[in-house]
């Protein structure tokens, strides 16, 4: 008979009870790697987690991401990790991170309009850089999973992240676009399974709003818009999308960081403002914009240069 061929695979909880005991009477909770300080914190990322971020074009996903594994780096001095990022290169990204850590306005880096003015500023982004450079890695082509897991491998890698998932190509042919994606998230999902910290960036579609209008108004952003494939919300722990408040074309502008699936807390939406010009994201405290120490000290230092600079104009 055809099923005497297939061997039975299962385990017991007779079995594995007394390991279960073991580890549930020795008090370690799940590792976890902080991205950031404060309520940046309860967002889990970690070994064996596949963590999920989406947003429309723009809506700040790429700078959400290198801002939260460049903290978790200045977090944790072990950590390592691995960025593949097909949409930009190292230099753009480390570009931004100097302009958030700074407070130094991305353009001003961008163009390299950069004066004796920005000194004291930027030797403190650079150092905060340099600290971490040993322990970060951008993947370079081919920008597909072997790479990734062949890298994460070679560097040591804990934590490693995509930007962004839908044009990342598994190994193997795969019939269509949503074949693809689904492969991908098999692969995350191993990786995680591996001891990977692995977080992931994804690209949203439309959705109708009351109306019947196609949009990427926050209200109508829900799992379902992942675009491609459904395994990308079945195979994520946590799922997030940054969801603007509204179209504001303000430098800074509030975000929900909408918390739409959560596979072992209760979900937590987090108001966030992101100050473009910097490409930085803080807790939207109801006060005023800068709250975390990084970033008051930044304003500390920002304050007394454009003092000096008055009184050198004066
Ligand atoms: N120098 C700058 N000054 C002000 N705003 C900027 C500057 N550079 C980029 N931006 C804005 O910051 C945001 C960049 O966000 P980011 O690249 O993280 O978005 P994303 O969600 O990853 O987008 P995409 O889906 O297009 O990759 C955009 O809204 C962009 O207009």
């Amino acid at each position: 008979m055809r099923s005497s061929l297939i061997r039975a695979n299962y385990q017991t909880a007779a079995d594995a009870f007394d390991q279960w005991r073991e580890n549930l009477l020795t008090g370690t909770p799940p590792k976890l790697y902080p991205v950031g300080e404060g309520e940046l914190a309860q967002i889990e990322v970690g070994p064996h987690l596949v963590t999920l971020f989406g947003g429309a074009p723009g809506a700040g996903k790429t700078a959400f991401v290198m801002q939260s594994v460049v903290d978790a780096l200045r977090l944790d001095p072990d950590l390592r990790a691995v960025v593949l990022n097909i949409e930009m290169p190292p230099a753009v990204l480390l570009d931004r991170q100097l302009s958030r850590l700074s407070g130094i306005p991305a353009e001003m880096i961008r163009y390299r309009r950069l004066g004796e003015e920005h000194g004291e500023r930027l030797d403190a982004g650079m150092s905060a850089l340099e600290e971490i450079a040993e322990r970060l890695c951008f993947v370079r082509p081919p920008f597909d999973l072997a790479n990734l897991a062949a890298t994460a491998d070679a560097f040591g890698g804990d934590l490693v992240t995509l930007d962004y998932i839908q044009r990342i190509a598994p190994p193997g042919q795969h019939g269509d676009k949503r074949g693809a994606v689904d492969a991908t998230m098999n692969y995350l999902r191993q990786f995680a399974d591996a001891g990977a910290a692995v977080v992931g960036v994804a690209a949203v579609g439309r959705s109708k709003d009351k109306s019947g209008r196609s949009t990427y108004g926050g209200d109508s952003l829900s799992l379902a818009s992942f675009r491609e494939s459904s395994e990308l919300e079945f195979g994520a722990d946590d799922a997030f999308i940054l969801a603007p408040d509204d179209d504001d074309p303000s430098p800074v502008r509030c975000v929900t960081l909408k918390h739409l699936k959560a596979r072992h807390t209760e979900p937590r939406d987090l108001r966030l403002r992101f100050d473009r010009t910097c490409q930085s994201f803080t807790v939207d405290d109801g006060g005023l914009p800068d709250s975390g120490k990084f970033e008051s000290a930044i304003s500390d230092l920002w304050s007394r240069t454009t003092a000096a600079e008055e009184e050198s104009v004066s």
